[in-house]
């Protein structure tokens, strides 16, 4: 889905947002840029849940602090429920972020140890304001209950008292406590085991039904992106190189990174039937001081070509709502067989040569 499930103005709308940091470069040298977030566009409707992916240093935490303004983006746009954030003075912005929390990755380091659990999830209601003591006592039991905590059991306990899964839980009725509109989610259950993973990811699910949330879901987990996802944007090296239905992204990548990555996860081979071994992508990313020109991924593609060092590939979209930054996409036309073009990104290189010019969709 990527419009908007109710009204007309989109969620979320990202336009070619750029986010650098300076730092020194090699041997110390001042004056060096690290290029995290280059000219990230996409928009995302009420009540969806898109996925971002990608490797480690991929930009996928700057873009999401990019989109909250903490901090600002060195340029773009970003327009939340219609309202340009970029613009925003510092106390519209604090009101703006009401409607758009944050779950991050550490669910200890997030919540202050000293304080008992009522006293966490009431902080962000008195914040905002909500002045009446017995309102926000009613609120925090009603939020406890809604994360699948017993108040009678845990209102009083400390974060130490509690487990990991437990405390994410306590960080998301935190998050979900004013009613937003979004969550953005950094790695937000990468420190649970395996089932207990599962179970916050179920009250993910419930949440986005009966509070109609929508969650920008950042992971470099694919297959639990996959499971969670409507949409999937994958980045590489501070820029997006696919963005898709989840489905169709991982039945039939386009970009010969997001095939590269998917080649990286456990499975069975399609074509055989048997276990494969996985296959992460070949080399390093470049330096994000240093990036290639073109196309960032070309020196480790398979498949690049004198244009790819030449000319950046735009963003276009070759099969509906499925939009790809490459020259020379994989998987395309579309009634090429993806069967034919699975397994290691080794025997994609003969298939998707096609040059699509600038074919779109209505
Ligand atoms: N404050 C900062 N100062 C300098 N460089 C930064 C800063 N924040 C991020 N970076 C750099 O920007 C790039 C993108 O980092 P980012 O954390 O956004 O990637 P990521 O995809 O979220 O990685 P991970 O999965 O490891 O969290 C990296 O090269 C990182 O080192």
């Amino acid at each position: 889905m990527t419009e908007t499930r109710a009204g007309d103005t989109p969620l979320l709308e990202v336009r070619d947002i750029v986010q650098e940091f300076a730092v020194r470069g090699p041997g110390g040298v001042k004056g060096a840029v690290v290029h995290a977030v280059s000219d990230v566009s996409f928009q995302m409707g009420r009540g969806e849940t898109l996925g971002v992916v990608g490797e480690t240093g991929s930009g996928k935490s700057t873009l999401a602090r990019s989109i909250i303004q903490a901090p600002r983006p060195k340029s773009g746009e970003v327009r939340f429920l219609g309202t340009d954030l970029m613009r925003l003075r510092r106390k519209a912005l604090v009101e703006a972020r009401r409607d758009m929390q944050m779950v991050y990755q550490d669910p200890f380091g997030s919540l202050n140890p000293r304080w008992r659990i009522t006293d966490l999830v009431e902080e962000p209601l008195l914040g905002y304001g909500v002045r009446s003591a017995a309102r926000r006592r009613e609120r925090v039991r009603e939020l406890l209950d809604l994360v699948g905590l017993d108040p009678g059991v845990f209102a009083g306990r400390r974060p130490y008292e509690l487990s990991g899964g437990q405390c994410q839980r306590v960080a998301i009725a935190r998050a979900i406590a004013l009613n937003p509109a979004l969550i953005v989610c950094d790695e937000a259950v990468a420190s649970l085991d395996v089932l207990i993973q599962a179970q916050v990811l179920n009250l993910f699910e419930r949440l986005r039904s009966e509070l109609g949330l929508s969650y920008l879901f950042i992971s470099h987990d694919l297959a639990l992106v996959k499971q969670i996802s409507d949409r999937v944007a994958v980045m590489h090296l501070g820029q997006l190189a696919e963005i898709g239905p989840s489905e169709e992204l991982y039945r039939r990548p386009m970009h010969p990174y997001t095939a590269a990555l998917l080649d990286s996860i456990p499975g069975l081979d399609p074509v055989t039937g048997e276990a494969r071994r996985p296959t992460p992508p070949q080399g390093e990313p470049p330096s994000p001081i240093d990036p290639p020109s073109g196309c960032r991924f070309r020196t480790r593609c398979p498949l690049a070509q004198a244009r790819c060092a030449e000319e950046r590939p735009a963003l276009r979209e070759l099969a509906p709502g499925h939009q790809v930054a490459c020259h020379f996409p994989l998987n395309f036309p579309l009634d090429a067989d993806p069967a034919a073009t699975t397994g290691t990104a080794a025997r994609r290189t003969d298939a998707g040569l096609t040059d699509p010019g600038d074919i779109s969709f209505p």
